[in-house]
């Protein structure tokens, strides 16, 4: 493996979502002069909605989009316990990406992996790691005090606890299996005492944390088999987080499986990438354009900074979404915008880096488990955060780059299911990310249309012949 990287000074430790401006926008405290109607605030109804993804017969309507049907998880020769979790989860066939890496990562293979947002790059780290791990009683006792086996870093608390439950899900028939999550925000000395006591093989973490617990030797790394970085492109761009990174790859031995995804990997990152890696298997989309998800509607309406509320609420009332992301670029504009809306009885909920960990995760679970239906954010969630039900993202605020707008939209459409995005374009700079997204990704979004025919956004909704179809479309608010 390579061990000759670069090096940095030690940063403070940081919490890697903390990179949002804060702007005061005196548009988002103006009350909406009209008062809108609210969607349901109870779950029910959104639930019924979510049940239109499903697929005649109960059957889960993703896997039918972009599973290869010749192929079988069966091929790749799991254990049986393994394979049973994946029946669990309702998994029937390997993606593309799971296909062409799976077969290889089980064996050790070192992996660089660029696949489109949504279809199941997750899976791959998981599942490959489980096959590959020995949860003996007597592997276990063979060095309690370094029991960490695999190590998955990611740049977000969200994403940690999320990577620790795919874990947990796909593990449960695995006895002995022990998986922890550390992260920023919480007690640093409950973390070190879990982990004293619990002595898990799976530790999944962001950098920070991590850095901190290995510089202090609370934690030692020198029984690692398996590296992964998630997102790896937010992990090793940014200086600072690279020398996070860095540093805990050096506290690893040197002979070890290393893992690294993304949907968006620039040649200067993947160069990055292959330092720490040897001779992996490249998995790459061969061209941006790949990376459009194409069961995903994208328009965009252009207007001024201060008619966003009142089409962000107009289309919240007419578009018949399960649940919907609303992005803006900064904490306080995330925390404006879900009093406004809640102030008008939307069920909403806010999510940023600048609340209580645990209050961001309470919030972040709620709206997973759907008891809100909106949830409003910063950057924080754009990337890996996985929530089914999905289907609408609203960028309030554009992006700051194509690549963080395709992580955005890629909450919605997950695994080959539709979805629809709407990108409020406000400024030049918003025009100029707007065509930037439209020439790579060669992808064509449309100005918003008066009407949104459902078909275009929900799973199973039949396309309305051409007559009834004036009739059967939901009216959406023509652009400014
Ligand atoms: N083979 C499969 N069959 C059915 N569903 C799957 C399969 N593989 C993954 N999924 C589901 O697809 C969804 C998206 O997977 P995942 O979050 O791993 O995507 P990703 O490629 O990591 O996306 P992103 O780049 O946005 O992080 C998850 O809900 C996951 O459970």
């Amino acid at each position: 493996m390579a061990a000759n990287l670069s090096k940095h000074d030690d940063p403070d430790l940081l919490d890697y979502e903390d990179d949002e401006v804060e702007v005061a926008h005196p548009n988002l405290t103006a009350s909406v002069a009209a008062p809108v109607a609210p969607v349901a605030a109870s779950g029910a109804a959104a639930v019924a909605d979510a049940a239109d993804g499903a697929a005649p017969g109960g059957k889960d309507a993703k896997g039918s989009y972009v599973g290869i049907h010749a192929t079988s998880f069966r091929d790749f020769l799991l254990k049986p316990e393994l394979l049973r979790a994946i029946t669990d989860c309702g998994f029937e066939h390997p993606s593309e990406v799971q296909q062409e890496t799976i077969s290889q990562a089980i064996f050790g293979t070192d992996i660089l992996c660029q696949a489109k947002s949504g279809m199941g790059k997750t899976a791959v780290f998981v599942l490959s790691t489980l096959q590959q791990l020995d949860f003996t009683a007597a592997a276990a006792s063979s060095d309690p005090a370094a029991s960490v086996r695999v190590i998955v870093l990611c740049h977000t608390r969200e994403l940690a606890f999320q990577i620790k439950n795919e874990y947990v899900r796909f593990s449960k028939y695995m006895t002995g299996a022990k998986i922890e999550a550390v992260f920023g925000g919480t007690r640093y000395d409950e973390d070190v005492s879990r982990l004293h006591s619990q002595r898990p093989q799976i530790l999944v973490a962001t950098p920070g944390r991590l850095k901190a617990l290995v510089r202090d030797s609370k934690i030692s790394l020198r029984n690692v088999k398996h590296f992964v970085l998630d997102e790896c492109d937010k992990l090793l761009e940014a200086v600072d987080m690279r020398a996070d990174v860095q540093q805990i790859f050096r506290a690893t031995p040197h002979q070890k499986q290393v893992m690294m995804f993304s949907a968006t990997l620039t040649p200067e990152v993947k160069a990055v990438c292959k330092r720490f890696m040897v001779s992996p298997l490249e998995i790459y989309v061969d061209n941006e354009a790949k990376l459009t998800l194409h069961g995903l509607k994208q328009y965009y309406a252009t207007l001024a900074e201060a008619e966003k509320n009142r089409q962000l609420t107009k289309l919240l009332d007419d578009i018949d979404f399960n649940q919907c992301c609303v992005f803006v670029k900064t904490t306080m504009r995330a925390e404006a915008l879900a009093k406004l809306l809640e102030g008008l009885h939307f069920p909403v909920v806010a999510v940023h880096s600048h609340m209580k960990q645990e209050e961001r995760l309470k919030r972040y679970q709620g709206f997973k488990n759907m008891e809100k239906r909106i949830l409003v954010a910063t950057d924080v969630m754009g990337r890996g955060i996985d929530i089914e039900r999905v289907n609408l993202v609203i960028n309030y605020d554009m992006a700051d780059s194509r690549a963080s707008y395709l992580h955005r939209v890629g909450r919605a459409g997950r695994f080959g299911t539709k979805g629809l995005a709407v990108t409020f374009i406000a400024s030049k700079e918003d025009t100029d990310v707007l065509n930037d997204v439209q020439k790579n990704f060669e992808v064509t979004i449309e100005p918003l249309p008066e009407t949104i025919d459902k078909a275009l956004y929900m799973n199973n909704v039949a396309a309305p012949a051409p007559a009834a179809a004036a009739a059967a479309a939901v009216t959406a608010p023509a652009t400014a």
